[in-house]
């Protein structure tokens, strides 16, 4: 499963559990994206710690694991290079490629579309919000349970100072305290601008205090 992980949440946990119960998958690969072409005018977090949330997020799961080939891969990242590299790791094994029904709609301008159906099975799952559609291609569409959850909210969450906790699993809400990740996440767009004005609703210590006399 490809993705900018920016950060990992269940919805992609769950997509990725629920293909590998019904197609008896003996591993699902997460494989974070080096620089995503297609998010070019999108500020995206830096690769090792998309990579590292991905780790822990996936760490409890035995039959779960996570590459290194598209953030190792210098320049854009294009699936026609990530399943080459992955082929070669694992020269027997027959590939998957999990994609939810936003990314299934684009793969038409991914690059060297035609020769990714000869290289892994698609496997199009549903995603809450969009319309899971393989007409025209041989792939495998399949229901998954909804998880109306983007990476985009999470963000966006963060930055307003709201939980993620429950939406992302409980290490990757600690490591983006850790790290500061996404304070400064504006409402509107994706930038990392700093807010321009303290917001009215959140406390500060001193407004938390007990009121004394
Ligand atoms: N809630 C979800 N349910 C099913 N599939 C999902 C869900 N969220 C993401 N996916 C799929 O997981 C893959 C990786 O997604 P990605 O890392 O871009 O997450 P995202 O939530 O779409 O991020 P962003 O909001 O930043 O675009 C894509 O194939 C996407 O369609
Ligand atoms: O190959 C391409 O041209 C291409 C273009 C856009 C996205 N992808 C892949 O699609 C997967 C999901 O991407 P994203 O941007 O929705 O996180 C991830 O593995 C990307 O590398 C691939």
């Amino acid at each position: 499963m490809g993705g900018t992980f920016d950060p990992i949440h269940h919805g992609h946990l769950v997509a990725a559990s629920e293909v590998a119960s019904v197609f008896d998958l003996d591993e699902v690969v997460f494989v974070p994206t080096g620089q995503p072409w297609q998010k070019a005018d999108k500020d995206v977090t830096a690769a090792e710690h998309r990579y590292l949330m991905t780790v822990i997020a996936t760490a409890s799961n035995p039959s779960f694991t996570v590459s290194r080939v598209d953030i190792d891969r210098p320049g854009p990242t294009f699936t026609i290079d990530t399943l080459r590299d992955l082929k070669a790791e694992r020269p027997d094994a027959q590939l998957f490629f999990i994609t939810g029904a936003d990314a299934m709609a684009q793969i038409l301008t991914w690059k060297n579309a035609e020769e990714l159906w000869s290289l892994a099975h698609f496997i199009g799952v549903t995603r809450p919000g969009h319309e899971l559609d393989g007409r025209g291609r041989d792939v495998s569409l399949l229901e998954v349970p909804a998880m109306a959850i983007s990476s985009t909210d999470c963000r966006h969450r963060v930055g307003e100072g709201k939980p993620v906790w429950y939406l992302v699993p409980d290490g990757v809400v600690q490591y983006i305290a850790k790290h500061r990740l996404y304070r400064h996440v504006d409402q509107l767009g994706d930038g990392h601008a700093p807010p321009t004005a303290p917001r009215a609703h959140r406390h500060s210590p001193s407004s938390l205090q007990q009121p004394t006399g």
